[in-house]
């Protein structure tokens, strides 16, 4: 105020102060308790109106005219003589309270009280400012209203703003907050466009507190320009620190959905879902509305329509703006799920632990549906933890009465057991059983929803046919994941029996030649070795990843194009070796030559347009995940360009660098690390690979049998019909080659009816077929 530094000194005693206060407040009491003194001119013009019938004729402001104001006591009189002309303290229009009562005084006659004033038709107003606008005081701004309502039918927000302001400036808008408040929407759009732009979430929705404070902003700035402020014109105050109330940029994420297109797809697809999809969409649906938060489990084989039934219900929640988390156990599976991911990484499973106050933790708060696709091959342990960590985050206990799952959270798994079960590295079928969902606490909890129909093949005239024992080919694929497939020769005891193959479905073995297998799968190789169709609808799978690699080699071998060999750069991880005395012991020829599950070649062979498959979730987001097939397309010296082949970033060209692998084992004293392009070749891939992958033609090779729960199940599923199949069975044990080992886990299936919310468990999930 002063433009200068002030310096104050009190220069006398303290008691001096203490005598100020004294006197300042002597005698108020009294002041207070006189009601002479609470009389004012208006509480006695209010007085006279009530006494004096010719006084009601005439408003406060003219009243001097007629009458004087007398002291003691303080009364007015009639006037005796003279000539005066009353007034009252100016008011600057349109702001304080105190203005609309100045308004009143100078229009109305014969108010008796205060509340006399405020009443309209027998109507006590709420304020001064009501009072005015009920009597018609207040122009009613239908004409700054009708100008804002003309201006928005064909002018940008801008412009829109800008006239707002020249409305308040000069026109005498009698409400302006209300003005604002039937207007700021208007005002507002293109602030959604230009906060969705910065932040980069297309369909996201803005709260309308945050537009409306930006609304505001403008206005106020606009206002600033012409040196007034929102408060002369009794307009709200923006939120100084908006950006909080557009909140947690993941929840945000999750809610960037075009609202209208999510519920065109759930209605659309909706219509079309069969009795079983429709029966399980309400029990999701209705766990989700009313808030119980079930643990569901969707078991249906391939093609049953899991996936629809997802899409269908992850469509109707995002368009009520819910937060639906939709993640699968492989990242293949994630890719054909509406926004998927894996597991692992949105849930950060198992290494860190999602922690109160973070923005996975408000997300995970605000998630009404989580869910799991290929839940069975999943270790349990993950949900365990993902159940804890809910509990945690939902401030649900982990025991007693109140316990809930998952924290009370609608949980959606879904998968088939027959398909392969979590590998546990060097465990045997009791250890990968136990480390099953199903044997799991929270399977106890879990309530079972079934799917039977087969949507994808159904009503194929080739899947009708009987293929052998009076089974269909879609029925005898069951009869193998069920382990009820017949039986050829039995051996010693269940581990060893066979089951007879169609010989339909059988290769003649040449010796140990795999001529035949690659024959049958890719006919026509050096004629089609280039086409993206081609590829991309056949592989060989196999058990194991020895005999991956040599199929690999001898296919890549026919093809007529220039070979590029990429080698490793192998070291030991220095963090994980406390002895300089390894590097002697394991040198890096004896690097070079490990080969693991998992990890690239040290020595990998391609040619241009040869199939590879990803080793690792490198981008998935952008379709690079674990099992992603590509076509080469460019081999460059630190760069492999490549054309996805399958799932939704089908026709993509991405360019694939080389990534430092680490890689340990129990029996390894180190891990290792290993800078390869985390590719592999996949004319062949190993059956457990190939789970998720849809194929025209498939060619099963088992030098060995199959040794774990599923594989024979998954390898025989990839195909639509049994045109596309194939078997090379060469059994070293010299057991003849149309019959091999299926392996199946059946106490599983047992085991799955202990989820105690199922009746008729048996009849329910297996199929009517001939045993
Ligand atoms: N109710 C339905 N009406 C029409 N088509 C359907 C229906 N349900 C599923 N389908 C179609 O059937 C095919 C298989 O469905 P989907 O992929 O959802 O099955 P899935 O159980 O997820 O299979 P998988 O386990 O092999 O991934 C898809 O092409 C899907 O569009």
């Amino acid at each position: 105020m002063f433009q200068a530094h002030i310096n104050v000194e009190i220069c006398h005693k303290g008691r001096l102060i203490k005598y100020l206060f004294k006197y300042v407040t002597k005698g108020l009491q009294s002041v207070l308790e006189d009601p002479e003194k609470a009389k004012t001119m208006l509480t006695e013009y209010f007085t006279l109106n009530r006494v004096d019938p010719e006084a009601r004729s005439i408003p406060y402001a003219d009243i001097p005219s007629h009458y004087t104001f007398h002291l003691r006591p303080k009364h007015w009189a009639r006037r005796k003589q003279g000539n005066v002309i009353g007034r009252i303290v100016f008011i600057p229009p349109g702001t304080t309270d105190v203005y609309f009562l100045r308004l009143l005084l100078t229009k109305i006659s014969g108010a008796t009280s205060f509340e006399d004033l405020m009443t309209v038709d027998g109507y006590l107003c709420k304020d001064y400012e009501d009072a005015c606008l009920r009597r018609g005081f207040l122009s009613d701004d239908d004409e700054s209203q009708a100008a804002i309502g003309e201006v928005g039918q064909w002018g940008m927000p801008t412009l829109l703003r800008s006239l707002f302001v020249l409305l308040l400036l000069h026109s005498e808008v009698a409400d302006p907050r209300k003005l604002f408040e039937d207007n700021w929407k208007l005002l507002a759009d293109d602030l959604c466009y230009q906060t969705r732009r910065a932040l980069d979430l297309q369909y996201f929705q803005p709260p309308p507190e945050f537009l409306r404070s930006e609304v505001l902003k403008h206005i106020e700035t606009l206002l600033h320009a012409h040196s007034k402020e929102l408060a002369n014109y009794n307009l709200p105050l923006p939120v100084r620190d908006s950006g909080e109330l557009l909140g947690n940029r993941l929840v945000c994420e999750h809610l960037n959905y075009d609202l209208c297109m999510q519920q065109r797809t759930a209605d659309g697809i909706f219509a079309t879902l069969n009795s079983e999809q429709i029966e399980a969409y309400h029990n999701v649906m209705e766990s989700v509305n009313s808030g119980v938060g079930r643990f569901y489990f969707l078991y249906g084989h391939g093609g049953t329509g899991k996936t629809y039934l997802y899409n269908t219900i992850v469509a109707k929640l995002r368009s009520q703006q819910k937060i639906v988390l939709v993640v699968a156990s492989s990242g293949i599976a994630a890719t054909l799920l509406p926004d998927g991911s894996t597991g692992h990484s949105r849930f950060k499973i198992p290494i860190d632990i999602v922690k109160r106050g973070t923005h996975l933790a408000e997300l995970l708060q605000r998630t009404s549906l989580i869910v799991w696709d290929e839940a069975p091959m999943t270790h349990r342990f993950c949900f365990e933890a993902l159940s804890k960590t809910l509990c945690d985050i939902m401030d649900v206990p982990l025991a007693g009465q109140s316990y809930k799952p998952f924290g009370g959270k609608t949980i959606l798994m879904g998968g088939d057991f027959r398909q392969i079960l979590p590998v546990v590295a060097g465990g045997g079928r009791e250890a990968t059983l136990n480390a099953s969902i199903v044997r799991s606490p929270l399977w106890t909890h879990c309530h079972l929803l079934f799917l039977h129909q087969n949507m994808r093949i159904n009503h194929d005239v080739v899947n009708t046919k009987m293929i052998f024992s009076g089974m269909t080919f879609p029925q005898w694929v069951l009869a193998i994941g069920d382990g009820l497939a017949p039986v050829k020769c039995l051996g010693e005891n269940a581990e060893l029996a066979r089951i007879e193959i169609p010989q339909y479905l059988i290769l003649p073995p040449n010796g140990t030649s795999i001529q035949p297998i690659i024959d049958f799968v890719f006919h026509g190789l050096l004629d089609l070795y280039r086409s993206v169709s081609f590829l991309k609808n056949r592989a060989i799978v196999t058990p194991t990843n020895e005999t991956v690699s040599a199929i690999n080699s001898a296919v890549l071998s026919r093809i007529p194009e220039e070979t590029k060999v990429y080698y490793s750069i192998d070291s030991l991880c220095t963090e994980s070796t406390d002895s300089s005395d390894l590097d002697s012991l394991y040198p890096i020829e004896f690097l070079n030559s490990l080969s693991f599950n998992g990890l690239p070649e040290h020595e990998l062979t391609l040619k241009l347009y040869a199939p590879i498959m990803l080793l690792r979730n490198i981008d998935p987001p952008a379709g690079l995940c674990n099992g992603t097939r590509l076509m080469v397309t460019h081999l460059g010296n630190n760069v492999v360009k490549g054309l996805i082949l399958t799932g939704t970033y089908e026709g993509k060209t991405v360019a694939i660098p080389r990534i430092a692998l680490n890689f340990s084992e129990h029996k390894w004293p180190f891990t290792m690390k290993r800078r390869q392009f985390p590719i592999r070749l996949c004319y062949a891939m190993t059956i457990n690979k190939s789970q998720g992958q849809t194929l025209e033609r498939a060619g099963v090779f088992l030098p060995k049998p199959v040794f774990s729960h599923g594989q024979l199940y998954v390898a025989v599923s990839r195909v639509r019909s049994a045109e596309g199949l194939r078997f090379l069975i060469h059994n070293e044990d010299g057991c003849d080659a149309t019959c091999t080992k299926n392996v199946v886990y059946t106490e599983l299936f047992a085991e799955l009816s202990m989820s105690g919310n199922i009746y008729s468990f048996v009849t329910k999930i297996l199929p009517a077929y001939p045993k």
